[in-house]
Parts: structure tokens; sequence; C-alpha cells
């Protein structure tokens, strides 16, 4: 059969007979149960349906009379249940509450097919915390994005929702001290109901490290900020100590703190969920196992405390091997946090392909799995609903199949078009931290097998050029009906700059093909217009580009970044160039044109893109710590000697006298040093570039020893 439960279910066997969906239906459950999340939902799903002669649905926890007979059936692990659909009765048991509720939820899903099949689904999860910390920098999600999630959450058996937003002040400094006003509280606590009836553990987090003092009168502040938080309603809390410098990142304050929260507040209040928190090295990448950091926690935390990490490095996929790194030095297993889909060191790219890459062997290995998103909600669903996937049932995992559910779950009327769409914007484009996604996978060979066969010998490949021509149809039908789509339409919003620059990349192609036949078939006398007209398209794609999206850190809106506009441009370079040839014109043969080369041996730097906005170059930046050793410099090259205006940094510090140096090279291959004046009281550094032509500029850390530093700009602009 084709419906598929999601997530996979661990036991599924179906008796190859079906029923009517009953009309009617009488619940019969321990009158106790009246107001859990469980009833509640199946209510729903027969609104004012519910009569005491309907068709019978027992409702059971594993220790009711009610379900005794089926005890052997339900499995016991914690969120596990039995559910069967049988003639004359449906039974959903489970082994606590969760797992009730997500029999029931798992009902829902059937009812949604023509006939109700008969089946016997005995179902629990692999892990047992698997959801989303909201913790990347950029806009933290809409209060309705949120609701919505929560909803999201409990269809597909996610079960924490960990609230971090970097960017919301009363989460970290300065303002973690102050209670939330009260607009914003009645927001949150709106928050904590939706979780309880989605059954999802509401974890709200602190970020107090970068200003933190190991003192008392901290401490106490923050004991009263949780305790604002409980009044709320939150049952579970958790600490951050990431991407933070100074006096806050030291291990044994740390875990006292911590321990002291958890003996003061956590096992006081007693209906508390355990405390997590987030380490200051939380990769390995950054990790000096021999500093101690590491095995200080893991030796000093209370055993109950989860300690967050995101694997081998910042952005990683976990596997058997960083499993095996990281826990016998936590003394435990670790919480994941995984950094996909989180978009916030690529905010030009939408991150929508399949999920893949994480171990399939590693159930036994985490204490939990949750995604850090994109700051982009109902974009980030179609990783989540693979992750909730994933993290259910982690053997039974297939990404392809998975992704195409998701899609189909997300838009059920325009699944082609938003798979489509999907295909050719997942990967992340040049970023710092080097993870890559694969992009238009089944376009690739046609992609290849053109550009190949015209930059090569000028000839085409027919069957190639007309899978391409195809697909640039398919693209542009596939913008447009999503565009004027009536249905999602929160997401629609989201995505709507990609919509319209995924169009012009459609329509872009198309014009770059008919380049290629015109020069090959020597119909030159068309290919002056056509050559116009594609450059009419990348004006307009330049323009999206400068538009929409725009943020201090990677500006604009990419799509099909990956494989569709490389390759779309070097075949209307290589068309231009055998014209220019043909026909002794000039023609410029530039489709997309990158001046500057970023050269650096820092390793956190080396990887950095760099953009070009209008006559502005900048360097991607990072949110990170960066270890720059004595003697690191970072380099920017000119491909030809240019005159520059100014050099804008921000290192986080305008302590930099004695510490770094910045130096340019002149057209005559002199180098000289620049003076770096403090912009404003904030942190940023301008130095001029004076008249001369610059071929390069470098900045060097000339201290002598490491210095950390953050990489929050590095900017110039061309005279
Ligand atoms: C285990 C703790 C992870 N803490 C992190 N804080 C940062 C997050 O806020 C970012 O969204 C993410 C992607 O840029 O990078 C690190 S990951």
């Amino acid at each position: 059969q084709n419906f598929q439960i999601q997530p996979t279910p661990q036991q599924y066997v179906t008796l190859q007979d079906s029923l009517e969906i009953p009309l009617q239906v009488s619940l019969i459950t321990d009158k106790s149960y009246e107001n859990l999340p469980a009833v509640s939902l199946v209510e729903n799903l027969w609104k004012g349906q519910i009569k005491e002669n309907g068709f019978p649905i027992y409702l059971g926890i594993q220790g009711d009379k009610l379900v005794k007979k089926y005890k052997k059936n339900i499995p016991n692990k914690s969120e596990g249940y039995y559910l069967s659909i049988e003639k004359d009765k449906i039974i959903v048991a489970g082994a606590d509450e969760q797992g009730l509720f997500y029999g029931i939820q798992t009902l829902a899903q059937l009812l949604t097919l023509p006939k109700l099949p008969l089946v016997q689904v005995t179902d629990y999860p692999d892990l047992p915390y698997r959801g989303v910390v909201e913790g990347f920098y950029g806009t933290p999600w809409s209060q309705d994005a949120r609701l919505r999630q929560l909803e999201f959450y409990g269809k597909n058996k996610l079960n924490v929702y960990l609230y971090g937003p970097k960017d919301d002040p009363y989460h970290s400094t300065p303002n973690w001290r102050k209670p939330y006003p009260p607009q914003e509280a009645a927001q949150l606590k709106a928050l904590v109901d939706k979780a309880k009836e989605n059954e999802v553990i509401f974890y709200w987090a602190i970020h107090p490290g970068q200003d933190i003092r190991w003192n008392t009168e901290d401490r106490d502040a923050l004991m009263k900020k949780f305790e604002s938080m409980y009044e709320l309603g939150v049952r579970a809390f958790a600490v951050f100590f990431d991407d933070i410098s100074g006096e806050g990142t030291k291990a044994e304050k740390q875990a006292e703190l911590l321990n002291y929260l958890d003996d003061n507040f956590v096992k006081v209040k007693g209906d508390v969920a355990p405390l997590v928190m987030c380490p200051t090295e939380y990769n390995k990448s950054w990790s000096d196992v021999k500093g101690g950091y590491l095995t200080t926690l893991g030796d000093k935390l209370n055993k109950g405390i989860q300690i967050m990490w995101t694997g081998d490095r910042v952005i990683a996929c976990i596997d058997k091997p960083s499993m095996e790194f990281i826990n016998p030095l936590l003394k435990r297993k670790a919480y994941i946090w995984w950094n996909f889909p989180v978009s916030d060191y690529v905010r030009d790219h939408l991150l929508m392909g399949p999920v893949y890459g994480n171990g399939l062997d590693i159930k036994d290995d985490m204490a939990a799995f949750v995604s850090n998103p994109m700051e982009r909600a109902e974009a980030s669903k179609i990783a989540l609903y693979s992750i909730a996937d994933y993290a259910w049932n982690l053997e039974s995992y297939d990404s392809d199949n998975s992704w195409k559910r998701a899609i189909q779950d997300l838009m059920p009327q325009h699944a082609k078009y938003l798979e489509t769409f999907a295909a050719h914007n997942s990967d992340l484009g040049e970023n710092g931290h080097g993870f890559r996604r694969d992009e238009s996978v089944a376009l690739q060979p046609a992609l290849k097998a053109l550009q190949e066969s015209y930059t090569k010998e000028g000839k085409i490949d027919e069957k190639a050029y007309l899978e391409v021509s195809d697909a640039c149809q398919q693209i542009i039908l596939s913008a447009d009906m999503l565009m004027a789509s009536k249905t999602n339409r929160p997401l629609i919003e989201e995505i709507k700059p990609w919509l319209i620059q995924f169009k012009l990349v459609g329509e872009y192609g198309q014009q770059v093909l008919q380049m290629i036949q015109e020069q090959a078939t020597g119909k030159t006398e068309d290919f002056k217009e056509t050559y116009a007209h594609a450059q009419a398209l990348q004006v307009q794609m330049g323009e999206v580009d400068a538009t929409y999206n725009q943020n201090p850190y990677q500006p604009g809106v990419k799509s099909g970044s990956k494989c569709l506009m490389p390759t779309f441009n070097s075949l209307f370079e290589a068309s231009t160039i055998r014209y220019n040839q043909q026909q002794g014109t000039q023609l410029d043969t530039r489709a997309e044109y990158q001046p500057y080369t970023l050269n650096s041996d820092v390793s956190q730097l080396a990887l950095l893109p760099v953009r070009r906005k209008g006559r502005t170059g900048a360097v991607s930046s990072s949110n990170e710590v960066i270890l720059w050793q004595s003697n690191g410099q970072l380099t920017l090259a000119m491909d030809y000697p240019r005159t520059l205006g100014n050099i804008v940094l921000d290192l986080g510090t305008l302590d930099i006298e004695g510490k770094f140096v910045l130096e340019v090279q002149t057209a005559d291959g002199n180098w000289k040093t620049l003076e770096l004046k403090p912009a404003n009281n904030k942190t940023l550094l301008v130095a001029q570039a004076g008249s001369e032509q610059v071929v390069q500029f470098r900045l060097k850390n000339t201290s002598g020893t490491l210095q950390k530093v953050y990489f929050k700009r590095c900017s110039f602009n061309e005279l």
C-alpha cells in the first residue's frame, strides 16, 4: 500500500481488510482521563459525533483494567503504544499518556484514508527526546509560527521544543536577568499551553554566559528568572554557554552553577524535567581535551543533567565515531543539537533538500536529537518532518522517501511543484563551515552532459538538451503555481523572494539553451537578441539578490546556486566566446563576476565566502569565537589593481592595538600599514585605503600569542 504512517512505526501489521470510517463513536476510557491531550485529540477527530452507542474506541494506559487483556501487546517502552483497528472496535493502549496520544496521532493519519485499514501497530520511539531547538541567530520565530510548530510536533511525534532564540533580549545578555514584560509573558504562557496539548516538553533556555558573574547575586538572579518562568507554567529549563568568551567560559563555574540549579530548583520543585546545558566547547573541532573543559563537565555535572553537542564540527552529520569520542568524556550520552536546517551563516540560501548523512546505528548512543532550524519556520518543516522520522526509528529511515512524504504533507495540492522547487534549493553555497548538500540531483547528469558536449566541442547533446529544456519549463511552472497557491500561504510568504528568483533561473536557462542552439547551428542573426535577453535576466536576478532578504551577514536571494546557475553561466560564457570568435565581435562574456579572492591560514576563516554587492565587497561573517593563531593572517586579493575606499572591520573589540595590523599592497608591490580607527561606540574599526590602487590587503595577528576574537564584519568598497 502506498500510505505510510509518519514516523515509520517499529511494527505494522495489516490484515488486508478495511472498515468504513465510523461516523459516530463512543469512547470507552477511564473517567480520570477526560482532560488528557489524547482524549481531547480523539474528541476533535469526531467533533460532536461522540455518542453512547457509537462505534467503540477503547483508550487506555498500561495498568488500566480496561486494557488488561492487551498487556502483552503494549510495548514496555516510554511513549510506546499499541493500536488495533478491528471490525467491531478500535483499541488504543499507551505505555504512558504520551504513548496513548501518539497512538491517536497514528489513528488520525489513518483516518485521512478513504477507508480505515484493519491494522495492528506496535510502536515506540528509539530516542527519548526528539525535537527542535529554536537556537539560531536572526529574526526569532513569530508567535503564530511557534503555535503552528507545536501542532506539527504533536503530529510528527516530536516531544521537545527548546526556546533559545539568540536574538531574544530576555533569553540572552544583558536582559536575561529581567522578567518578561506582560505581553511577552502572555505569549510564552500560550506556547506552554499549546506544547502541553501536543505532549511537547517546552524547555525555556537562558544564555547568561557573556556577562554572568560567578557570585550569589547573579546566581540568585538566575533562580529568580527561572522562578518567574515557572510561574508562567514552564516545567523544563536549559542553560546555554555557547558562543561566549571571558569569565563565563569556565567549566568548574558552569558546573557549580548548574548543580546548584539542579539541587535547589529542579529537585526542589519535583515536577521539572532534567536540566539541559549547552557547553562552550560544543563540538570536537573546538575542544581541547587536554585542557579539561569537557572532562570537568563530565566529572562534575550531576548525572541527571543533559549536555548538548553538535558533533565533530559546528555543522556536521552525526555518526558512531562522533559519539564514541564525546560520550566517554561527558560520562553520559550526549544530547545532540544538530545544526540543520539552520541557515544563519548562509542566510541567502534556503535548505529544502532531504535530511541525510546521520548514522542509522546510533540510537543507543544519543540522549536526544534536536534540530536547530532556519529562521523561516514553515520552510524548515521539510527537514523537521524527516528529522522526526529519523529520530523515532533510525534503522528504517530512508531519506528520499521521507523527503517526498514531507513535501506531500506540507503542500498536498502542489507537492509536484514544491518538490521541483525544493530539489533545486537545497545546497548552502560556499560557507565558513564547509558544510554542503546535494542539489538538482536528478538533473545533474543532463546538465553535465550538455555542458561538456558544448563547452568542449561546441556540439549539442540533444537528449540532455531536451531534458534541461523540460526542466526549465517545470521550474517556471512550479514557481508560478507556488506563488499563486491558495494553500499554505505562510510558507509561500516566507519563500516568495526565492520563488521569484527561481522563476528567473528557469527563464535564464531557456535563453541560454537558445543561445547555444543558435550559435551551434549558425543561426547567428537571432543570437544577439537572445544574448541581450539572457543579460536582461542576469540583471533581474542581480536586482532580486540586491533587493530582498538584505541583512548584514549574507544578504540576498540565491536559487539553483550549486548546479543550475553555474551550468547556465558557463554555457552563456562559452556560447558568447564562440560567437565572438565566429563573428569577430567583442560581446562581454562575463555572466557572473567575482573579482575578490580570500586566503587565510586561520582555519575558521579559510572557507568564508566573499560576496560582492554593487561596489562593496564583504567577507561572510561568523557567529563563533575565532581562535586566531599568532602570525595568522587573512588576505583579500583583487583580480586587478582597484582603488578602494574604506576597509571596515568588526572583531568584537576595539582593543587591537599591538595585536592586529592591517596592511595594503599597492600596484607597485609595496606594502604599507593602514591606521584602524574606531568608527563608533560599538566595535567597528575603519581604515582609509588611500588613493593608490590596491592589489591586496591583509589583516595579521602580530601579538605573538593566540587571539580570541569575533569575526562580525570585514567589508570594503571600491571608489
Ligand atoms: C551544542 C550547542 C550548540 N550551540 C550553538 N550555537 C550556535 C547557534 O546559535 C547557531 O545557530 C549555529 C549555526 O550557526 O552555530 C552554533 S551551534
